[in-house]
């Protein structure tokens, strides 16, 4: 921003090209990436977990992240967007995923930063930056857990109001492996009460809450009215629309996900859960989950696998 402590006449040719010129601006601090483009949207990823903990687009946040969400490597953020892999919820009796947490290791191991790669257009410039997860870079608990050779490769790209993810799963060994895949996404909201969800029409879906029942979605724009625990599967649209008051918030467009989740813990479970404030928090997040959850996906020795999602914020 240029301040001016004088009525501003026309710039001349000097005097615009002596502006300083936005640019786009990355920093690792050996815990978090930040990023900054000359629209002035930013992207904040935590190497735990290559947990996206803020986007800012057009002066708003987009996600929310809880008070007592724990940064500092000790428990998955809650909040953000963590990465869920290689098993989804509690993982099954007699799997491969058996010995694992709740959604895998992905979201609680350290990744790498591998880098950063820009792009220029005529609206705006974008930049893209990768991060790494390899089975030798496990915890030995989660390597014993999990015995596979895989590489993860995830790459956030931002650009002026859009922030799109894609996750390359890589099998490195010799036998393949089943995986689930979720990118768990906490969309920032104003007022639950006001807010609707379109895209799922006509979807079943898995109702956690109400002990698996299967379902087929009926409302064209749903409205959340207490806790929503709900894997919507096999989408026939790409793009998941959040409206707030009636007018579109954001657009979650999925590549090659199958499935959505939507999660609102509501009153009881917000309470139930000591990283999670305010406990009225609940108000003011929707969980809008793209993954591959309700089959398993398989990658054999030497194939790969990608997904991802693109978030549009809409205001
Ligand atoms: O508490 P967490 O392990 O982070 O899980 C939070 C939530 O994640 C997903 O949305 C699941 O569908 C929910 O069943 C789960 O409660």
């Amino acid at each position: 921003m240029v301040e001016r402590s004088h009525k501003p006449g026309p710039i001349s040719a000097t005097t615009a090209s002596s502006l300083p010129q936005a640019q786009v601006n990355v920093s690792d601090d050996n815990s978090k990436v930040t990023a900054t483009i000359p629209s002035g949207d930013t992207v904040e990823v935590l190497l735990y977990g290559a947990t996206i903990i803020s986007w800012k687009s057009n002066g708003t946040e987009n996600f929310w992240v809880s008070d007592a969400a724990k940064l500092d490597g000790s428990k998955p953020v809650r909040g953000g967007v963590p990465v869920v892999f290689p098993v989804f919820g509690p993982p099954p009796k007699n799997h491969a995923t058996s010995s694992l947490p709740q959604h895998g290791f992905a979201r609680n191991s350290r990744w790498e930063y591998l880098g950063k790669s820009t792009s220029e257009s005529a609206s705006d410039d974008s930049v893209k930056m990768d991060f790494g997860l390899y089975s030798a870079g496990l915890s030995e608990e989660a390597k014993k857990a999990w015995p596979y050779d895989f590489g993860l490769v995830y790459s956030v790209t931002l650009t002026k109001g859009e922030l799109s993810t894609i996750l390359t799963v890589r099998n490195e060994g010799k036998e393949g492996f089943d995986f689930n895949v979720l990118l768990h996404t906490y969309l920032r909201i104003k007022d639950i009460s006001t807010t609707t969800i379109s895209g799922l029409l006509g979807t079943s879906y898995v109702d956690k809450v109400l002990d698996a029942r299967e379902s087929t979605e009926s409302n064209s724009d749903l409205r959340i009215t207490g806790e929503t625990d709900r894997v919507y599967k096999s989408l026939a649209q790409d793009t998941t629309t959040v409206v707030e008051n009636g007018s579109p918030r954001f657009d979650v467009v999925r590549k090659n996900f199958r499935d959505t989740v939507i999660w609102n813990p509501w009153t009881e479970k917000a309470k139930g859960m000591g990283d999670f404030e305010p406990k009225t928090g609940w108000r003011e997040m929707l969980c809008v989950e793209v993954g591959s959850v309700a089959e398993w996906v398989r990658v054999e020795e030497g194939e790969s696998w990608e997904a991802g999602q693109t978030i549009k914020s809409l205001v």
